[in-house]
């Protein structure tokens, strides 16, 4: 280690207290004694503070043994001229001017320490970066390259440095960002004097306002290329566990959310808690709206599969040309569209229940594979070779009269006797208005909570208007009214007023349209499409109703709507 220079300064008024206070912080200088003829001046208290040793007179001052500067500080030349008389011989006098320039000196060199320290730091991280990265004067010529750019072309670092851009890569983003002044994006080219296909990003240098030379980085499209794949390959596996999380759902409901009391809503209920012991076939049939989904949900979750999926396919819902791959999935280029492999419903379903929802409205086709699936439990992907084997309880539901669909030649015989092991029919409303306050009380507490409002119950007179009406939509009908109810009420109690509109016979006189006018037969049809739909809704459900109560499938009646404008 150098010994460090010591320093005295005579003189601790203004320009020596800034000296001291630069100077004390330099590590190669030690500040042996400061001195002025005024002992509480600044200056001192702060060096006494530093403990740096002090004294008023220079005479003290000139004891003080090996020092290698004496910073004259007073400006007095008495003062100049006793420390020139008595100094040690070895010690340089620096004058107020001299200290100064000594300053700038230090300020410059810590400063020069600095961008050392940058540089060092700079160096790191261009080193490790996987971009390449080369810098080029305003001239062209090229100043710097990371060893990342001679990873990616191959050319060394000594061969690069000193060439001109505008020879080598004329068409780089390099040159261009020099010749353009401005920044270059998403550059494609070829590295010259290389074959490293790349992707730039070329900016100007630009120092104190003026443009000084560019800098660009490049990576090579063989590293984005493996991204990208790499990419591809993470998307594909969220989007599989995506349609498989859509797809599966394990049933949230049981008997005990079924509300009735009625007997022949009881037959039913207790034949589907029979049921759910068994693993038998079960055909649920009832009008829209009777809680033919909610028995199959229960049956499920009451049963020895309730911890396994719960799958449900709507069999009128799902287009003609995509029902054999919803059912039975397909294979990777299958068919054009199929982009990747996919799972069927009733392959999801293994170890659970699948539920056929609107089965009449399933195409002959399928029902023959349906047939197969229910005899073998054993089917094939769609463009696949290999068997595969699984164990699904089928249960199916519908509005329409298979029986009668059978003898007309509409349904198949066969399935019809394997999806009607066990048959459960539900009671439509009509038949079991008894329940209707039952129903009523539940679905007050449910839309209170819903809505945050306090509704008690209903009046005499609005609940006789509920038990007269005839519910064509069955208890989700009467969900839907109490629905409308509860958000237009204001008070705690639902009067007559409030459903009068949506339940009332004097309505549904309004509704009953007489046709004095003769118009085509297809104009009629368009008619009363448009007039079922806006009387139970465009929704899903209100679509049901509407073919429901049009006596069309649901399939017929989505066909109908496409050929309308
Ligand atoms: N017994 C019941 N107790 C309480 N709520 C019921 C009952 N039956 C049906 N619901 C409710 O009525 C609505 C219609 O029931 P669900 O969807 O099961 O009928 P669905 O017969 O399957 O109708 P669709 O044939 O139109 O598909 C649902 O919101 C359901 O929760």
């Amino acid at each position: 280690m150098t010994r460090k220079i010591r320093l005295g300064i005579v003189g601790m008024g203004q320009g020596g207290s800034t000296v001291y206070k630069t100077l004390r912080s330099v590590e190669y200088i030690e500040i042996s004694m400061v001195c002025d003829r005024l002992e509480w001046t600044p200056g001192m208290e702060l060096a006494r503070l530093d403990g740096v040793p002090t004294c008023k007179s220079l005479e003290e001052f000139l004891q003080v043994p090996n020092l290698d500067v004496i910073l004259e500080a007073t400006g007095v030349p008495e003062v100049q001229q006793q420390i020139e008389q008595n100094k040690e011989k070895t010690s340089a006098v620096i004058e107020a001017q001299g200290a100064n320039l000594m300053m700038h000196i230090i300020e410059e060199k810590e400063k020069l320490a600095d961008i050392k320290r940058l540089k060092g730091e700079l160096d790191a991280i261009l080193n490790s970066v996987q971009e390449a990265i080369e810098v080029a004067g305003i001239d062209g010529c090229i100043k710097y390259v990371n060893p990342s750019f001679s990873r990616v072309t191959s050319i060394p670092e000594g061969q690069r440095i000193g060439q001109n851009i505008f020879e080598v890569s004329p068409n780089s983003a390099l040159a261009r960002s020099l010749r353009t002044h401005e920044a270059v994006f998403a550059h494609r080219s070829v590295v010259g004097g290389s074959s490293a296909d790349v992707i730039s990003n070329a900016s100007p240098i630009v120092v104190e306002g003026k443009m000084e030379g560019a800098v660009v980085v490049f990576q090579p499209l063989t590293d984005i290329y493996r991204l990208m794949e790499q990419l591809k390959a993470s998307n594909k596996v969220i989007d599989d566990l995506q349609t498989r999380i859509n797809q599966i759902s394990t049933s949230h409901y049981s008997f005990d959310d079924l509300i009735g009391s009625h007997p022949e809503f009881e037959r039913a209920l207790d034949l589907a808690r029979k049921a759910a012991k068994s693993d038998s076939t079960i055909l649920i049939t009832g009008e829209s709206g009777t809680g033919k989904e909610l028995f199959a949900h229960a049956i499920h979750g009451s049963s020895l599969r309730w911890d396994k999926p719960f799958i449900k396919v709507n069999c009128a819902a799902i287009p003609e040309t995509l029902l054999e791959s919803e059912f039975f999935g397909h294979e990777k280029g299958a068919f054009t569209g199929a982009l990747k492999t996919k799972l069927g419903k009733m392959e999801l379903a293994n170890g659970g229940t699948i539920f056929l929802d609107e089965i009449g409205d399933m195409n002959p086709y399928l029902q023959a594979k349906l047939l197969r699936v229910i005899q073998e439990m054993e089917f094939e992907r769609v463009g696949g070779a290999q068997t595969i084997k699984v164990d699904v309880r089928v249960i199916s539901a519908t509005n329409r009269n298979l029986m009668e669909m059978t003898r007309r030649g509409d349904f198949r015989e066969d399935l019809y006797y394997r999806l009607n092991v066990l048959e459960l029919r539900l009671p439509s409303l009509r038949k079991h208005k008894e329940d209707i306050p039952a129903y009523l009380h539940s679905l007050i507490v449910k839309f209170n909570r819903k809505f945050g409002k306090h509704v008690v119950g209903l009046t005499a007179q609005a609940e006789e208007l509920l038990m007269q009406y005839d519910w064509p939509g069955n208890i989700r009908e009467l969900q839907n009214v109490v629905e409308r109810a509860m958000v237009t009420v204001e008070e705690d109690i639902i009067t007559h007023k409030h459903i009068l509109n949506l339940v009332d016979s004097q309505a549904s006189m309004q509704e009953k349209q007489v046709i004095e006018v003769i118009m085509p037969i297809e104009e009629m049809e368009k008619k009363m499409i448009q007039f079922a739909l806006k009387r139970y809704g465009n929704s899903m459900e209100g679509k049901k109703q509407a073919a429901n109560a049009l006596k069309i499938s649901l399939a017929t009646l989505y066909n109908k709507l496409k050929t309308m404008p």
